[in-house]
């Protein structure tokens, strides 16, 4: 479990972090998103014990950062946005190198490192030199590092970050898979709809400061007050329409001639939605299909960094 109390971190005369406070409870994927510079890497930082905080506090399974940082490593594994450079090793010699960092012995480590290979999908690549595997490797074998001593506790800035398509699905099939295993993670991007695939619970930071956090139901609902909603009819299609701009919930109807479809946004409740469709059918309107658009959520991120920076020029 992951707790951080009104965390502020200033560089100089620039509040990097502004007093943020929130809770990532045990096994959950807790992702962290802002756009570059909003301050997830020295949130990260603190956490993994390797920036001292201005003020506040965080505590990793109950260890606090400032006075226990010790406590917390070993409770932590921490992939950071970099890889560094390592000439002249293999990747099984790479992990064996960590392994014995945090003290593991030989024996251990035999069985250990083929078993985390397995789990990032290297196992062909243990005698390549790390220098030689592409980008998407390098970031599983970066992730393989921070499992070798077993942690509870995930801290993974930027897993993704640079990757294509193919190894991105890949990362998020890895981290789906530690999930399973029960471990809590936090995972940070700048790409909401990347992160919202693979976590149960989403926090917003901008500009030092965590403007939202919650599902990403509940920041969808937050953000649109209105439903978009799309409905197929077989025929009727000027019926359909005008029974709809005749509700009082909904508003901007159109119609869709090739597609049989009528769009509208919806103000109501559930069950005012539900009741509309109930009248809908009674009407006699031929309704193929019903149902509800997902929003697009970077059009949510974008309309929640609008709202923020209206909030700043009203300030
Ligand atoms: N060592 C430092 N000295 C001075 N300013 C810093 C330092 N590290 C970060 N900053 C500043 O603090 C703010 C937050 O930076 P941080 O790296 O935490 O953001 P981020 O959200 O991780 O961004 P990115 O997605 O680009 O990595 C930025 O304005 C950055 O320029």
């Amino acid at each position: 479990m992951i707790e951080i109390r009104q965390l502020t971190k200033k560089y100089g005369t620039l509040t990097a972090l502004d007093s943020i406070s929130f809770r990532v409870e045990r096994g959950t994927v807790f992702g962290f998103v802002g756009q570059n510079g909003a301050g997830k890497t020295t949130t990260l930082n603190i956490l993994a014990t390797l920036l001292p905080p201005t003020s506040g506090n965080a505590f990793v399974n109950g260890f606090s950062v400032v006075h226990q940082p010790k406590e917390v490593r070993k409770q932590i594994g921490y992939m950071p946005d970099f890889f560094g450079v390592y000439d002249q090793l293999k990747v099984s010699e790479y992990l064996d190198f960590f392994a014995s960092c945090y003290d593991i012995p030989v024996k251990e480590r035999k069985k250990l490192i083929p078993q985390l290979l397995e789990l990032v999908n290297l196992s062909d690549k243990e005698n390549t030199y790390v220098d030689l595997l592409s980008r998407g490797m390098k970031q599983r074998l970066c992730l393989a590092r921070t499992l070798v001593h077993d942690p509870e506790v995930l801290i993974l800035d930027e897993p993704a970050s640079g990757l294509d398509p193919k190894a991105r699905i890949e990362m998020k099939e890895i981290i789906k898979e530690l999930k399973s295993m029960g471990k809590t993670i936090i995972i940070s991007s700048h790409i909401l709809p990347e992160l919202a695939e693979m976590s149960d619970e989403l926090g917003i930071i901008e500009k030092g400061k965590l403007i939202m956090k919650g599902s990403i139901s509940e920041i969808q609902k937050h953000m649109s007050g209105e439903k978009v909603i799309e409905v197929k009819v077989f025929g009727k299609l000027d019926e359909a329409m005008r029974f709809f701009e005749d509700d009082s919930f909904v508003t901007t109807v159109v119609k869709n001639e090739g597609k049989n479809q009528v769009t509208f946004r919806f103000k109501g409740t559930d069950e005012q939605q539900i009741q509309l469709l109930r009248n809908a059918v009674l009407q006699g309107l031929p309704i193929t299909s019903f149902y509800e658009q997902d929003r697009n959520l970077e059009r949510v991120f974008i309309d929640l960094m609008k709202e923020v920076e209206k909030d700043e020029a009203v300030q």
